[in-house]
């Protein structure tokens, strides 16, 4: 199933994607309460056979232009959750930029970007060059938690997965240089786009093997796969889980292969006028204006 959340009549509800159609199941009587709020809709313990009950049908269907995408999961319950320098030739990029070997992480790079900076799809990311003249683009594979779970096990981390969305890690390079931590770089407000849709992991029978790319202004930028990963999804939720309780609604990025601005020749950042687009097998295109 392919859902989000977007805002209908001043309210904020469920989507469901199907053949290029929106659906507001929240429209109906069945289970008007669980379609309203997607997190908690994915934390319900019956959610998988609610789920099921839906059928596209014509009494809840919407036009696009009805409605107004928001970020699936709008204001995730606690910060996003990602890993830095996950993929090798990003590693590598990142390295010659600062004059340094090329070293592969012997354990996940974690930090975190704020759950205020989340976006919808056609957000605009604000350029302010007060904050920051070193906007970056980095495209992830996001994997949103279906079920809570501390000291998770390998064979377990599946149960665990709701689906999967595509974010865009947007970085204030000058920002996150200069602090010793990536948060501040990493979580201007904007700087987190996420959607357009959560696809469930039914509908992706193998999350490693996904093409992800971006560009910016229709120029391609980043092209790689997700079977690319340093550390994989099974082993970012078994050593995230081993600390911390991963809560239902919780949002993980898993890294952005090579292609970044900053690495360039001559170093490239995102400016007023410019068009970002995050595109995942699968899941779909996140593009968003910078204004
Ligand atoms: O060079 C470094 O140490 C870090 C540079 C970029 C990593 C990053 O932002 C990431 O998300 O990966």
């Amino acid at each position: 199933m392919r859902l989000g959340s977007c805002l209908y009549q001043g309210n904020s509800v469920v989507f469901v994607e199907s053949d290029g159609h929106y659906y507001l199941p929240s429209l109906q009587n069945a289970h008007a309460t669980f379609w309203k709020d997607i997190q908690t809709l994915i934390a319900d313990p019956k959610r998988d056979e609610k789920l099921a009950e839906f059928s596209p049908n014509k009494s809840c269907m919407v036009g696009l232009e009805d409605i107004q995408l928001l970020a699936p999961i709008p204001r995730p319950n606690k910060n996003i959750i990602c890993m830095g320098l996950n993929y090798f030739d990003h590693i590598v990029e990142a390295a010659d930029f600062a004059g340094r070997n090329a070293k592969t992480p012997k354990a996940p790079i974690v930090f975190t970007k704020s759950n205020f900076s989340v976006i919808g799809p056609g957000t605009p990311i604000p350029a302010d060059p007060d904050i920051s003249e070193q906007l970056d683009w980095e495209v992830e594979l996001g994997v949103i938690i279906g079920k809570t779970g501390k000291a998770i096990k390998p064979e377990h981390v599946q149960d665990h997965i709701f689906g999967y969305t595509i974010i865009n890690d947007i970085s204030a390079r000058d920002l996150q240089f200069a602090h010793k931590q990536f948060y501040i770089g990493k979580s201007i407000d904007g700087g987190c786009p996420m959607g357009p849709v959560i696809v469930s992991k039914d509908e992706i029978p193998n999350a490693q093997q996904l093409q992800l790319s971006c560009r910016v202004n229709g120029v391609d930028k980043q092209t790689g796969s997700t079977e690319q990963m340093i550390f994989d999804i099974e082993q970012i939720i078994v050593t995230l889980s081993k600390t911390m309780t991963l809560e239902a609604g919780d949002v993980i990025a898993t890294g952005t292969p090579n292609g970044v601005g900053f690495a360039r020749t001559p170093p490239e950042f995102l400016k007023s006028g410019d068009v970002v687009e995050c595109e995942i097998e699968s899941i779909g295109v996140l593009s968003n204006p910078v204004v």
